[in-house]
């Protein structure tokens, strides 16, 4: 049986409402590049805390119920609501106890009522727990006033957390640390992932030092590797950093085909203008199959996007615009989620908060804008955000500053000030 081979860029283009690779909307590009990516295969089975950040392969149906039987939410007393009288004191007689992991094993009678401890299975034909500081013990009773408790009261019932033959976890779940707990609460000591992506990356320019090298006249210090490297860190894809290859067709090609033979996926940093001196987009063209996008975005118009071939291989290609922020830009709004997908992560949209804007921000319609900016709580409770000074590309001082991206939408014209608009957090919880 052969593989079906994907569709070609052009029919995905085709798909595409709108498509213009000259002036290319980011939905648009981020519809084109959801068509275009194909999703990993191959299941591993990884012990439990192995398995943080990596992708659930198959559901997960709970074997058992959670908690597996009706227990006590309060220290105190189990007892019959039945019993509780509806005026004056309900006194009850304390016949033994139970405590979590050691229930009480004899029955309680009518009038009688059980010690109990959180946690500990509430004795049959009991349905209601007190806690200790509602009642008022005098040797072996208890007596409670009328009105503060009611049937019911306390009682943590078997599968409210999860019931047997429930799905616990859908595949395609990121696992966080909530879910490893969750499986653990199953008895679950192993769980099938999903192998993990490998993508491959380097930085194009002859400009370029690595950090421990001495900076010739002209050359900078290559920062999109560690940007990038973090970036990827952080999805939990494997990475393969190939280092910075010189503007040379033969380095370039080797570089390309190496990284195609061994991941999935390949990014690139720079030579994707429309410079003189770059080699890159002839490079990319002779190897696969590779578009050359003008995005309505800012920072990072400039894009390469495709396949690239190594022998029966091929491997998906993002080539990032080369300025150190729009290579973070275009990471966040273009590639993460395309790399979640491939990943096999069923995407979720990240949070956009509402934020005021301290002052005015300049912002043509027609592209989408990612301001870096600063979000804090103002004095009334609300969010507030202001920019981070200047946001040229190859200022990463601006990202590295940040707290959030103020997205600005396509249609969007100037920002007044307490104006709200959309903010991505950099940080969350999970
Ligand atoms: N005439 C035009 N010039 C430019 C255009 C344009 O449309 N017309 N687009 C600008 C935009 S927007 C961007 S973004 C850049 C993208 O250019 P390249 O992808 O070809 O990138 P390079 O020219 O190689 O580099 C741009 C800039 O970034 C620095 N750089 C590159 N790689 C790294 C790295 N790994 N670490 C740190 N800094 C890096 C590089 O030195 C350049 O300064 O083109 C504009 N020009
Ligand atoms: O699109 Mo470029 O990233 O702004 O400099």
């Amino acid at each position: 049986m052969t593989e079906p081979s994907p569709p070609s860029l052009e029919a995905i283009s085709s798909c595409v409402a709108g498509y213009d690779p000259h002036d290319l909307p980011v939905a648009q590009a981020r519809e084109f590049i959801r068509q275009m990516v194909p999703h990993v295969a191959g299941v591993e089975m990884l012990a439990l805390r192995s398995a943080l950040g990596r992708v659930l392969a198959r559901d997960v149906v709970s074997a058992i119920d959670v908690p597996p039987q009706d227990n006590a939410a309060m220290d105190g007393y189990a007892l019959r609501g039945q019993d509780l009288a509806e005026q004056g004191e309900t006194v009850l007689r304390v016949v033994g106890s139970g405590l979590a992991g050691q229930a009480f094993a004899g029955r309680a009678a009518p009038g009688e009522c059980v010690r109990i401890m959180t946690g500990a299975v509430i004795p049959e034909g009991l349905d209601t727990v007190v806690p200790q500081e509602l009642v008022r013990r005098e040797g072996d009773r208890i007596a409670i006033a009328a009105g503060v408790a009611r049937v019911g009261d306390n009682r943590r019932r078997a599968g409210e957390d999860l019931a047997r033959s429930e799905t616990a976890l859908a595949a395609g779940r990121l696992l966080r640390p909530a879910d490893l707990g969750l499986l653990a609460s199953l008895g679950m000591p192993e769980v099938p992932v999903l192998r993990r992506l490998r993508v491959a990356f380097f930085s194009t320019g002859n400009e370029l030092r690595s950090v421990g090298e001495a900076l010739g006249p002209g050359c900078v210090y290559d920062s999109n590797r560690y940007t990038l490297w973090g970036m990827l860190h952080r999805l939990g894809v494997e990475v393969l950093d190939l280092g910075v290859v010189a503007d040379d067709p033969a380095a370039l090609e080797s570089a390309f085909l190496d990284a195609a033979a061994n991941a999935d996926v390949v990014i690139t940093s720079g030579g994707v203008s429309v410079g003189e001196a770059d080699h890159t987009k002839a490079v990319m063209s002779r190897l696969g199959e590779v578009l050359f996008w003008r995005i309505a975005i800012r920072p990072g118009r400039p894009m390469a996007i495709g396949r690239i071939r190594s022998g029966a291989r091929q491997a998906v290609l993002f080539g990032l615009p080369g300025n150190p922020v729009a290579v973070m830009v275009t990471f966040y709004a273009l590639v993460r989620d395309a790399l979640l997908a491939m990943s096999g992560a069923r995407p979720e949209a990240l949070p956009l908060a509402r934020a005021f804007c301290t002052a005015p921000i300049r912002k043509r319609p027609g592209r989408t804008e990612y301001q870096r900016g600063v979000v804090a709580q103002a004095d009334d409770g609300r969010l507030q955000v202001s920019t981070t000074g200047a946001q040229g590309s190859g200022i990463l001082r601006s990202m590295s500053q940040a707290n959030a991206l103020i997205v600005l939408g396509h249609d969007q014209g100037d920002v007044a000030a307490g104006e709200v608009v959309s903010v991505l957090l950099f940080e969350g919880l999970t």
